[in-house]
């Protein structure tokens, strides 16, 4: 396989980042080449090398170091403070309060934090094959000790009533690491060697990066109208951190456009 990658300007999505590398199973190495055949163009050229580590293969999990430089993840956390607008984090799309998660929460667009976040949209819309009009804003969260995530998936099925319709996958960076604790935990994904499941240490600038749903993207018969359904092997959570404030980003994407102005739901 050889995923064709354009070296577009980030906001006009090109047909040429097309690609169904996801529609089928894929190897770890196979996985670990793609990435790095999307994150090879040489508009990134200046940034540190990534290094690639896959969690998963079938469902895909996978961690890229070095996504986004120190200095663009302190970038976002500042325009985040800056908008005063931090508050407690919601869940699903009544946007409802929830003691499953306590953390604090702000949208960000992009003329706000413009290279840090075209950036990272350009680098997910050529991971994913899909284009960066298909974009959530970008979701900032700050948990403090103690603070948490409990058990979810990204995507709900009840997102499909939703003109956005569905979360197909998700881009999480950690943009500050608490001093201890804040791991991301993936429980369903056990192998021989995790009999607990997948559990990422958050560091700084590194991404995590997978898909929602059962359905994706050039599957047979898939469609951007079609019922998404939640793989439920990709169940995680954020878990408190002992000591240090965590910081993250979340940028989800979805099978349709958003059209002008992209949203958090
Ligand atoms: O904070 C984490 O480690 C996970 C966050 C998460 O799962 C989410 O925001 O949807
Ligand atoms: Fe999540």
């Amino acid at each position: 396989f050889q995923p064709t990658v354009s070296s577009a300007p980030p906001q006009s999505f090109n047909k040429d980042y097309i690609h169904d590398f996801w529609s089928k199973p894929r190897t770890g190495l196979e996985v670990e080449s793609h990435v790095r055949i999307c994150l090879s163009d040489p508009k990134y050229s200046s940034e540190d090398r990534p290094s690639i580590q896959i969690l998963s293969n079938e469902p895909p999990l996978l961690v890229v170091h070095n996504f986004l430089s120190p200095q663009m993840c302190d970038d976002i956390i500042q325009t985040a403070l800056q908008t005063g607008n931090m508050r407690r984090s919601t869940v699903g799309s009544q946007q409802e309060t929830a003691e499953t998660r306590t953390s604090s929460t702000v949208w960000i667009q992009e003329h706000e934090c413009p290279d840090p976040l075209r950036l990272l949209a350009d680098k997910v819309s050529s991971i994913t094959g899909l284009p960066t009009s298909h974009m959530e804003n970008l979701q900032v969260v700050r948990y403090d000790p103690g603070q948490e995530f409990q058990m979810h998936t990204d995507h709900q099925d009840s997102f499909n009533d939703l003109k956005c319709r569905g979360r197909l996958a998700t881009c999480l960076i950690y943009l500050a690491a608490p001093v201890a604790g804040g791991e991301t935990w993936f429980p369903e994904l056990t192998s021989a060697s995790n009999e607990k499941g997948v559990l990422v240490t958050p560091r700084r600038g590194s991404a995590v990066l997978f898909w929602n749903t059962v359905e994706k993207p050039g599957c047979p018969n898939y469609s951007a109208d079609m019922f998404l359904h939640a793989d439920p092997r990709m169940l995680h959570a954020g878990l408190p951190a002992s000591e240090g404030e965590k910081w993250v980003c979340n940028r989800w994407i979805h099978p349709v456009d958003f059209g002008a102005g992209v949203r958090g739901l």
